[in-house]
C-alpha cells in the first residue's frame, strides 16, 4: 500500500531525502526530470513539435531540465518560454536555466498572453507545481486559457498548473487542462475524483527517488492499493486441500427479467476460486443453470428460509433480484443468518441506514455504485464529500464500503480509504458489478476478512480487465469472469518469481 500525502509533507520529505542522503535539491529535480522524462517519451514521438511552458519556481526549474534531457534524447523541435514577472527565480531553476542555454535551447520569455505563440502541438505544462498558494493572476489566467485553447496535447509535470494539491473542488478551474499528468511519487488523492478530468483526463505517477521509510511512516487516510499488496495477501492453493478448503459461496440474484445477473454473479465466484457456488433462484431456472454453467449448484427460491445457512461460508445478495415486499422480507430474513456477506444493487436498494444499522451485525461488504450510494447516504454535489460521507458510515456501520468508480474507493471499519489502482472504460458495461460481487463473496467464502475480499476482489477483477483491454476495446462482463483464473496465476506466478 502506499500512503497518499500532502503538498506540505511531500515538500518535508524532499527536505528530509536532501539532508539524510548525499542528494543535493538539484540532483533530486535532475532524478525528477529524468523519471517524468521516461515516462513521456513512451507517449509522444521526438518528431512532435514540444512547447516547455515554464514557471520560475521548482515546477519551471523541472520543465527546463525535461528540455535539455528530451534535447538530448533526440527531441529536436523543441522550445522553451518562461512566464516571467510573476514570481522570483529558485536557485535549482536559475542553474538549470545555465544548462539550457549551454545547450543553445530556444529559451524566450513573455510577459503578456499576447506574446504567446498562437498555435502549440504538445505542451509541456511546468508553471507551477505544488507551489501554488494563492489565486491565479489575470496574466497566468489568461495565458492558460490560451493555451488550453490551442494545444494539441497537454502534460502537465506534476500537477496541472493552477490546480491545487489538497483541494478538492473545481468549481471556477481555470488552470491548465491537461491530457495527461506525470506526478511525482505518490498519485494524488484529487486525481481519482471523477470531476478532476477538468484539469486533468488521466495521470500516472513516478518515483523521484525520495526516501521512502520515511515516506511510509506518514500517517494518512488515503492509501494506493497496489499490486505488491495485493500479491501479499493472496493464498496460493496447498496440496492435498480439496473443494471444502476453498468455501462455498451462496448466491441471491436474479429474477425473471435478470437471471443473467444471476448467472454473471455466480460465475464470477466460481473463476475466482471458490469451492463451491450455490445460485439460489426459481427452479424453473435450474435447466438454464445447469447448460450455462454446469459446475453451478443450485437451491430453490421457496426454500430461502428453511436452507442451514451455517454450510455457506458468504452469501452474496442483490445484483438483479429486485425489490417489491417479498424479496424486502426476504432481505431482512437472510441479513439475520449473520453469515459474511457482500450487499449488491437491489439488496441496497431495499436497505435503509436505519436497516443497516439494525441488521448489519456481521462481517459485510456494501458495493454500491454512485446512484445506489447516493439514494442510500443522501445526494452529493462532489466525490470528496462522498468518500467523507462513505468513511463516517463505514465507521458508524462497522462494515466496508466499496464505492465503485474508474477508481474504485474501499472503506474499512475505521474509516480508512484504499484507492483500488486497476480497471479501465473498456469495463464500462452492464454486468460489470455483478462480476465484481461473485469476486468478492469468493474471496470472503475463501476465508479472507471482509476488508481484505474487497481490496483482492477489486483488484484482481480491474487487473483482468486492463489485462483484457489489451486487446479488447470493450470487455463484456461474462467475458471478464472466464478471464479471472488467467489474472490470478500471474498475481501468484509473478510473486514466485520475485519473491
Ligand atoms: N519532492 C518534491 O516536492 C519535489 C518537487 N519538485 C518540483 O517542485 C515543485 C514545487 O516547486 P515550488 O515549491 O518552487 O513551487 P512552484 O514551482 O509550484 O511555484 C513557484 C512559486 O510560485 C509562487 N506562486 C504560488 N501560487 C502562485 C500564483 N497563483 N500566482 C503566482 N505565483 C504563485 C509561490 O511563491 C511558489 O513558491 C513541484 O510541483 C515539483 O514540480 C521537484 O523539482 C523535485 C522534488
Ligand atoms: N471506466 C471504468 N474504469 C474502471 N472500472 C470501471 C469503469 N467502468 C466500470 N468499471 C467497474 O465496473 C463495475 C461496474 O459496476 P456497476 O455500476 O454496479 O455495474 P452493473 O450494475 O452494470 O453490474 C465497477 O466495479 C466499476 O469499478
Ligand atoms: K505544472
Amino acid at each position: 500500500m502506499l500512503n497518499l500525502i500532502t503538498a506540505e509533507e511531500m515538500r518535508k520529505a524532499d527536505a528530509y531525502t536532501c539532508e539524510h542522503s548525499e542528494l543535493s535539491t538539484i540532483d533530486l529535480m535532475e532524478q525528477a526530470a529524468n523519471a517524468f522524462t521516461e515516462i513521456f517519451v513512451n507517449h509522444i514521438s521526438p518528431q512532435r513539435h514540444i512547447t516547455v511552458i515554464a514557471g520560475t519556481g521548482n515546477n519551471g526549474g523541472d520543465g527546463l531540465a525535461i528540455a535539455r534531457l528530451l534535447r538530448m534524447k533526440g527531441y529536436h523541435n523543441i522550445k522553451v518560454i518562461c512566464m516571467n514577472g510573476f514570481t522570483t527565480e529558485s536557485e535549482d531553476f536559475r542553474i538549470n536555466k545555465e544548462r539550457l542555454v549551454a545547450l543553445k535551447i530556444s529559451f524566450e520569455t513573455v510577459s503578456t498572453p499576447e506574446q504567446l505563440p498562437q498555435n502549440f502541438d504538445v505542451v509541456i505544462d511546468a508553471v507551477l507545481g505544488s507551489g501554488l498558494n494563492r489565486d491565479l493572476s489575470n496574466f497566468l489566467k489568461t495565458s492558460f486559457e490560451h493555451i488550453n485553447q490551442n494545444s494539441n496535447y497537454t502534460v502537465s509535470v506534476d500537477i496541472p498548473s493552477g490546480c491545487s494539491t489538497d483541494r478538492f473542488t473545481f468549481e471556477d478551474y481555470c488552470g491548465i487542462k491537461a491530457d495527461l499528468t506525470i506526478c511525482f511519487q505518490r498519485p494524488k488523492l484529487l486525481f481519482t475524483l471523477p470531476e478532476s478530468t477538468v484539469a486533468t483526463k488521466s495521470f500516472k505517477f513516478t518515483s523521484i527517488g525520495l526516501d521512502e521509510n520515511y515516506l511510509l511512516a506518514i500517517p494518512t487516510d488515503y492509501y494506493w492499493t497496489d499490486q505488491q499488496t495485493v500479491q501479499g495477501l493472496l493464498h496460493k492453493r496447498k496440496a492435498f486441500t480439496h473443494k471444502g478448503t476453498y468455501g462455498h459461496a451462496l448466491i441471491i440474484s436474479g429474477n425473471a427479467q435478470t437471471k443473467g445477473a444471476a448467472l454473471l454473479t455466480a460465475k464470477a465466484a466460481l473463476f475466482s476460486g471458490v469451492g463451491l457456488v450455490t445460485l439460489l433462484t426459481e427452479s424453473a431456472y435450474f435447466p438454464y443453470v445447469n447448460v450455462y454453467q454446469p459446475e453451478l449448484m443450485t437451491a430453490n427460491k421457496e426454500d430461502l428460509k428453511i436452507l442451514d445457512y451455517s454450510k455457506y461460508q458468504s452469501v452474496a445478495i442483490g445484483p438483479g433480484m429486485g425489490s417489491n415486499t417479498e424479496q424486502r422480507d426476504q432481505l431482512l430474513f437472510l441479513l439475520q443468518q449473520k453469515r459474511p456477506m457482500v450487499l449488491d444493487a437491489d439488496a441496497l436498494n431495499m436497505l435503509t441506514t436505519d436497516l443497516l444499522k439494525q441488521y448489519i451485525l456481521h462481517p459485510a461488504v456494501l458495493t454500491p455504485h454512485v446512484k445506489e450510494f447516493d439514494r442510500l447516504f443522501g445526494a452529493h454535489t462532489c466525490w470528496y464529500n462522498r468518500i467523507q460521507t462513505a468513511r463516517i458510515q463505514a465507521k458508524e456501520l462497522q462494515c466496508v464500503i466499496v464505492l465503485k468508480n474508474q477508481y474504485t474507493y474501499i472503506i474499512n471499519e475505521v474509516g480508512k480509504v484504499f484507492i483500488n489502482s486497476t480497471g479501465n472504460p473498456a469495463m464500462a458495461q452492464g454486468g460489470m458489478g455483478d462480476i465484481l460481487t461473485g469476486c468478492i463473496s469468493a474471496f470472503l467464502a475463501r476465508g479472507y476478512s471482509a476488508f481484505n475480499a474487497a481490496v483482492i476482489g477489486c483488484f484482481v477483477h480491474g487487473k483482468a480487465g486492463d489485462e483484457l483491454a489489451e486487446r479488447y476495446e470493450v470487455t463484456p462482463a461474462s467475458i471478464l469472469a472466464e478471464h479471472l483464473p488467467l489474472t490470478l496465476r500471474s498475481l501468484l506466478t509473478d510473486r514466485i518469481m520475485t519473491n
